[in-house]
């Protein structure tokens, strides 16, 4: 590994955008298709490689593919401890996964099991030592509609109570071109007013300004992409007021907004508009798996694209800090370990004492 390869590996990084079924690695991917040889599934239908581009609506398909596989509570489990320790071993500290519940007949896999193993999966990895704390958002995917959220909210509310504080809050997600945030309101207003945090996949593709502009009414605590907010790429300065007034961060994700083509190079990222603005940004991988990166690639992808310098990228990662979901004192603790690991990671003179 060269020496700039090795700064972002070592940089401590918050990670706060990671659907799991996406985040599946390609050692994971091989055991999941050797224990259903059956389905017939090849690498090439779960990943989009180095330089290949899908359509968002390709991606979707991909996502079909992953959900084959990944179907009893026994494949969740070994799906987010790999994910768990793969972003564990890249350097972050800190992990929000999100994942929509699934229920599957065949292998009696309910919402409430899948969310369950999710938990269990986090509770084991710290078991284990790793240096990494994991939280959890529960997700609702927008195509299923007004009463299917409200199912998904009343379970994270359940799951908020007695999961000992590791599911944090709701993610909206799914195909950006079907469904309307507007029925999903209730249910987001709802999942508000019982304490769970809101991150909602806003303006991921154009024309969405009226359901971007009601959403962001809530207002969500943190939004995904937002793409098409700025005026710039067909939003409004309106919209980039109501966030800027709420300051609400954005999760931005490089490699994937690239590969599915919502964003036709790096250097024209939407990035370079908010970092300007001076509004909090959080680089995310969003499906490490599927767009085979991982989070210190994203890093130094944003770095080189941007033109920043070691210390920038530093500030960057510690500004994450402030947009997590989980609770003061954790917040608190990691501030204190990046204060700890600073020196060693920018290579700073050691302070005489
Ligand atoms: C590429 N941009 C994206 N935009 C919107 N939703 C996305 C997404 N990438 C992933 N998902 C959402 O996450 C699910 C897979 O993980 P889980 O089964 O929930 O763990 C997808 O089915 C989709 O609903
Ligand atoms: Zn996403």
């Amino acid at each position: 590994m060269d020496e700039d390869a090795r700064f972002y590996r070592e940089l401590p990084k918050v990670e706060l955008h990671a659907h799991l079924n996406g985040s599946v690695s390609f050692v994971t991917m091989e055991k999941l298709i050797k224990r259903k040889p059956h389905l017939n599934i090849e690498h090439s239908m779960t990943a989009i490689g180095k330089g290949q581009r899908r359509t968002l609506d390709e991606c979707f398909e991909v996502f079909k593919v992953i959900h084959k596989l990944v179907d009893t509570e026994e494949d969740i489990l070994m799906v987010a401890t790999d994910v768990i320790r793969e972003f564990a071993a890249d350097g972050v500290k800190y992990l929000e996964l999100r994942s929509t519940p699934r229920e599957e007949k065949d292998t009696r896999l309910t919402k409430q099991s899948y969310v369950e193993t999710a938990i269990k999966a986090i509770q084991q990895c710290k078991s284990e030592g790793l240096d990494i704390d994991v939280r959890f958002l529960v997700a609702i995917d927008r195509r299923n509609g007004t009463e299917v959220a409200m199912e998904t909210v009343k379970l994270a509310e359940e799951f908020m109570l007695s999961s000992g504080g590791l599911v944090v809050g709701i993610d909206l997600s799914g195909d950006p071109t079907v469904g309307h945030g507007k029925y999903l309101l209730p249910a987001l207003e709802k999942a508000k007013n019982c304490g769970l945090k809101l991150s909602l996949h806003l303006s991921e593709v154009p024309s969405q300004l009226e359901e971007s502009d009601l959403l962001l009414n809530l207002p969500p605590d943190r939004i995904g992409h937002g793409t098409f907010l700025h005026p710039e790429m067909g939003g409004s300065q309106h919209l980039v007021d109501k966030v800027v007034k709420n300051n609400i961060p954005l999760e931005l994700c490089l490699t994937s907004n690239v590969k599915g083509q919502t964003v036709p190079s790096y250097s024209q990222h939407h990035f370079r508009y908010w970092y300007q603005l001076g509004h909090p940004s959080v680089i995310c991988t969003d499906d490490k798996g599927v767009f085979c990166t991982d989070l210190s690639q994203e890093y130094q992808l944003a770095a080189s694209t941007f033109d920043l310098g070691h210390e920038a990228v530093w500030k960057l990662s510690q500004q994450a800090i402030d947009c997590i979901f989980a609770e003061e004192a954790l917040k608190e603790q990691l501030k204190q370990k990046w204060n700890e690991l600073q020196p060693q990671v920018l290579n700073l003179p050691v302070q005489q004492v």
